[in-house]
């Protein structure tokens, strides 16, 4: 048996550049990994056949499921005939624009890596991952990265930076695909400083890091879920040095540079909201 964390990754920032001929947005983004992950146990089966168990009971068990598919991908790659039993411990909120599904899916494709002693590297992996998803390649490295191309191009930054975030995942949930495809890039007023919130990081200022904060997809989830701005000025009201969507939403975070911050901008939110995380830059 063999077990793997998917840690839950923000964006830092999100641009997007233009709308590519295949239909996907061109983007630069800067991801960091949190300290919130859901744990995968590998386990082989007496067959050839994939399958999966989960805590949470609205993730598909099937074909749908990112570490179904990735499992599925490496065996059809790799000509594997085992099987395995995927159990997953979901802790990070779905469909939240913090890359669970994608992470699930790295984790899967690290772990199956090892139970099947298929010697691949990280690189390895995060190209296949890329088949899978965006996000997927970012999360097969985890820590903090620019990312490009459709989101699967990742250049990884060598930055350690303390800061304590608290996330807020509203009631309902929002489809990538939608927001991507009421963005109309022409009218995106204000562009993210990207190389100014890589040299934020490099440089370990929080302060510097909050203002560079930027997600072009804010206006445009925003405008589909008005509240989610209300959400977004009570972190900075309950002490949050910045605030911030993650991805296409709508978890929205806020920034603290101390946990005691964190704790007391925590407490304050877990009275508009059910679930609520207080967690950390890993
Ligand atoms: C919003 C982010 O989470 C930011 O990290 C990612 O850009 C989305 O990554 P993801 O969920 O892995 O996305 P995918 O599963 O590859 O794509 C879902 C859908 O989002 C849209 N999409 C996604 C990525 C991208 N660069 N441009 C797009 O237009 C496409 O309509 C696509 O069909
Ligand atoms: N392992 C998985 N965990 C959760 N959802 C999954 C998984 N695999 C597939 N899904 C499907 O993916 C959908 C999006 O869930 P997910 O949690 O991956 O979204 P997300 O955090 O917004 O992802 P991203 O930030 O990469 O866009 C869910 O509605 C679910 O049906």
């Amino acid at each position: 048996m063999v077990g793997e964390k998917a840690k839950a990754k923000i964006n830092l920032t999100l641009d997007v550049l233009y709308k590519r001929p295949d239909g996907y947005h061109e983007v630069e983004m800067v991801m960091q990994s949190v300290d919130l992950s859901d744990h995968l146990l590998f386990d082989e089966r007496g067959d050839d056949q994939i399958t999966l168990s989960c805590n949470v009971p609205y993730v598909p068990l099937d074909e749908r499921n990112l570490a179904y598919q990735a499992a599925a991908l490496l065996k059809s790659r790799y000509q594997i005939r085992k099987g395995v039993h995927i159990k997953i411990d979901k802790q990070i909120p779905v469909a939240a624009g913090l890359a669970g599904g994608s992470s699930d899916g790295a984790a899967t494709l690290r772990g199956l890596n090892r139970l099947w002693n298929l010697g691949l590297s990280l690189h390895d992996l995060a190209k296949l991952g890329a088949e899978l998803g965006s996000d997927v390649p970012f999360c097969v490295y985890g820590g903090t990265a620019i990312a490009k191309g459709r989101g699967e191009q990742i250049e990884r930054l060598a930055v350690a930076c303390p800061l304590w975030v608290v996330l807020v995942k509203p009631s309902f949930s929002v489809s990538t695909a939608d927001v991507y495809g009421n963005l109309r890039v022409q009218e995106i007023k204000t562009h993210p400083d990207t190389k100014g919130m890589i040299r934020s990081l490099a440089e370990g200022n929080p302060e510097a890091i909050v203002s560079h904060l930027g997600n072009v997809l804010e206006s445009v989830t925003f405008q589909m879920y008005p509240d989610l701005e209300k959400l977004k000025q009570s972190m900075i009201r309950f002490g949050a040095m910045g605030a911030l969507m993650s991805g296409s939403g709508p978890t929205v975070y806020g920034i603290a540079d101390r946990e005691s911050k964190a704790q007391r901008i925590y407490n304050a939110l877990r009275g508009f909201s059910r679930e609520v995380y207080l967690t950390r830059f890993l």
